[in-house]
């Protein structure tokens, strides 16, 4: 990226009046050609070492806006490295995640299984992951034998429910990320109010790069119309995500993936956890300011501090995902947030996510004053 050139134009744009501004800002992000992301696949891919040692292949990525390695990056490929040492029969029930050191995104990282235990029924595995020789992030994953459904074991079988979701997210309430995001924030004034808490929005290849990320990143969004700011009080967010990359969803046994394959989007239906396990990251906690009717990204510092994913079912994430979160609690700059992940098409929970992060705020007096 070219800082220097984005300081420059922030400065001549921050002497502007607000409808030079636009213009100026409208016709440099005409300007930029919109880049191909890589595919997730190519995000997440490990190189084995040796049979429970794995490195990177590419870079791992900060998101738009952010210094360090995506949380998501982190917990998508250790559990892509533990499914290297597991049999295929075996898939994720939960993950619990710690994210120790920020990731530098210049260099490769480390990841480390442990066989914590090897059951008929159940699975342990611990994951380390390490940058300099510096830990950065740990989980521990349980993994359950996906072929030992007894059904005298299958008592008081529950599985959460939503009637009436559809499909398609629903048009009237919702909208896609890069449209709604050019409208309600770099459209119809509002830019300017946006630079008011952070000088980022000035920037035009910050702003560039965060349509890109909505259009072509490994994550298609649909986001309800007021997600940016809303005026009302709001018990839950809802809103849509999907993997634009295509996963198979299912497989014959014969053409199962063996353990010393590489497990891809193409090989191995069980990416769908991993992919899930990277979405599952995304717009959790920066999603807080909603809950308190703040404009998103009026935060002075956030990260998670740690992550947890319990899994009800393969999660089909080439459909629609319905999410609804919830800030269960914040206190002293840490906050709890809380998604359920349902199923579009059977209205079925798959997954269930909680989060803590650090996260930093002004007053919501002084937000609303620069707002
Ligand atoms: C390809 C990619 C595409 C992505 C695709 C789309 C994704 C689209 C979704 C986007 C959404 C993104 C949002 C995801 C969210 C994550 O991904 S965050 C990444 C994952 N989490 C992390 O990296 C956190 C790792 N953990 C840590 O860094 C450390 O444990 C902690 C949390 C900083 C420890 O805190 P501490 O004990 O207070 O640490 P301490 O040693 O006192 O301070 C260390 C540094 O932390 C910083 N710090 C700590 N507290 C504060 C504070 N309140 N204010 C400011 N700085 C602070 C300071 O820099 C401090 O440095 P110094 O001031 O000492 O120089």
């Amino acid at each position: 990226m070219n800082v220097v050139v984005g300081m420059s134009h922030l400065r001549k744009l921050s002497l502007m009046s607000p409808l030079q501004m636009l213009h100026t800002t409208k016709r440099k992000l005409s300007s930029v050609t919109a880049k191909n992301h890589a595919s997730l696949e190519s995000l997440l891919e490990l190189v084995p070492q040796t049979a429970t040692k794995f490195i990177t292949k590419n870079l791992p990525a900060a998101p738009v806006g952010s210094r360090g390695t995506f949380g998501g990056t982190l917990v998508a490929q250790s559990l892509l490295a533990s499914l290297y040492t597991v049999p295929t029969n075996f898939v994720p029930t939960s993950l619990r995640c710690y994210f120790i050191n920020g990731g530098d995104p210049t260099n490769m990282i480390t990841y480390q299984v442990e066989k914590l235990r090897d059951g008929r029924n159940f699975i342990h595995r611990q994951i380390r992951a390490y940058q300099h020789n510096k830990l950065i992030f740990q989980s521990m994953i349980l993994f359950s034998n996906q072929r030992n459904s007894n059904d005298a074991h299958d008592s008081l079988h529950h599985l959460a429910h939503l009637d009436n979701l559809t499909p398609l997210p629903p048009t009237e309430t919702h909208q896609d990320a890069a449209s709604l995001y050019t409208e309600k924030i770099i459209k119809n004034g509002n830019l300017q109010r946006y630079a008011h808490l952070s000088e980022r929005f000035l920037d035009t290849e910050h702003l560039q790069r965060q349509i890109d990320t909505f259009e072509t990143g490994p994550m298609e969004y649909q986001f309800p119309k007021d997600i940016f700011y809303t005026q009302n009080k709001q018990e839950m967010l809802k809103y849509y995500v999907r993997i634009r990359q295509p996963i198979i969803q299912t497989q014959d046994d014969a053409a199962v993936a063996s353990e010393t394959k590489l497990i891809t989007p193409e090989t191995d239906a069980r990416y769908n956890y991993v992919a899930f396990a990277y979405l599952s990251d995304s717009y959790l906690l920066l999603t807080l300011p909603y809950f308190h009717e703040l404009p998103l990204y009026s935060h002075n510092f956030s990260v998670s501090l740690d992550h947890t994913v319990y899994f009800h079912q393969l999660p089909a994430v080439n459909d629609w995902i319905f999410l609804r979160v919830k800030s269960v609690r914040s206190h002293w700059d840490k906050h709890l947030v809380q998604g359920e992940y349902y199923d579009t098409r059977s209205g079925d929970i798959v997954a269930s996510v909680s989060q803590e992060g650090l996260v930093s705020y002004d007053s919501e007096e002084a937000i609303r004053a620069k707002f």
